[in-house]
């Protein structure tokens, strides 16, 4: 079966500032079709990197991306950006709705940005089922935050991509409302078969997904498969152990 999201030895290096910083050290990976994964590990280990470089929101230094089977870092800037739009669906912290919009023309934006037709039933119907079918006319600010993400995780839904990834999608929000959303989350990969990629500094959040992968230092350091909260803050605690006697 081809893989949702396959990463091949990505190394992403910075130098803008005179000294070379690897925030990416050689990671490959892959992330079945129709699974759940949380990525973890400390600060400044290259989740966000890793995230935005298998998203193509970034470009690895060298390394490869597949997406369903295609090479994402094989095309050009312009067909980088058409293969996103079509192919993956990204979730930030921060929901990145365009405040002026509706939730209904929020949701509807990938399609029209794609040149697709605005498949208005189709929202409504995701927007229903993720409890909002009564919000589709209201703005951004009309909504907790907890509902925001839901229209961010709907506008990411609306393209039908390979794969979703997701940036610390609860970090911004109370407890309830990230149960919510990561309720959710599980239930878009396991209800609905699509595949989820989520960046998390949250043992209880990490638990809603069927397996974690580890970084630090910008590698591997491990995987854990059905995680739960108290196992993976263990691992967490050890890896802190190892980038500290580093
Ligand atoms: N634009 C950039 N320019 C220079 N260095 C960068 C840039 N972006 C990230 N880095 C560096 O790359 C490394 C990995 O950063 P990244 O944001 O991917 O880590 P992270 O694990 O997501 O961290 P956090 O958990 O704090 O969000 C860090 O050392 C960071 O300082």
């Amino acid at each position: 079966m081809t893989a949702a999201a396959h990463l091949d030895s990505l190394y992403r290096t910075y130098d803008d500032i005179g000294t070379a910083v690897t925030a990416l050290d050689g990671v490959t990976a892959t992330f079945p079709a129709g699974t759940f994964t949380a990525v973890m590990g400390p600060s400044g280990s290259g989740k966000s990197t890793l995230l935005q470089c298998a998203a193509g929101l970034d470009r690895p230094t060298s390394g490869r991306v597949f997406i369903d089977g295609a090479e994402l870092t094989a095309t050009k800037d312009t067909a980088m950006t058409k293969f996103r739009r079509r192919r993956v669906g990204f979730v930030f912290q921060d929901y990145n709705l365009l405040p002026a919009l509706t939730v209904e023309q929020n949701v509807l934006l990938p399609l029209r940005l794609d040149g697709r037709r605005a498949d208005r039933a189709r929202s409504t119907e995701i927007l229903t089922r993720l409890g909002l079918g009564e919000r589709l006319h209201d703005l951004p600010e009309q909504l907790s935050g907890g509902q925001r993400q839901r229209v961010a995780i709907a506008r990411a839904l609306v393209t039908e991509p390979a794969v979703i990834f997701a940036d610390e999608p609860t970090g911004a929000l109370d407890l309830r409302s990230a149960r919510e959303v990561l309720t959710l989350l599980r239930a878009v990969v396991h209800e609905h078969g699509r595949t989820v990629v989520m960046v998390t500094h949250d043992p209880v959040a990490a638990a809603y997904a069927d397996s974690v992968l580890f970084l630090a230092d910008g590698r591997l350091a491990g995987s854990l498969s059905a995680p739960t909260a108290e196992a993976v803050a263990e691992r967490l605690a050890h890896l802190g152990d190892r980038v500290g006697a580093a």
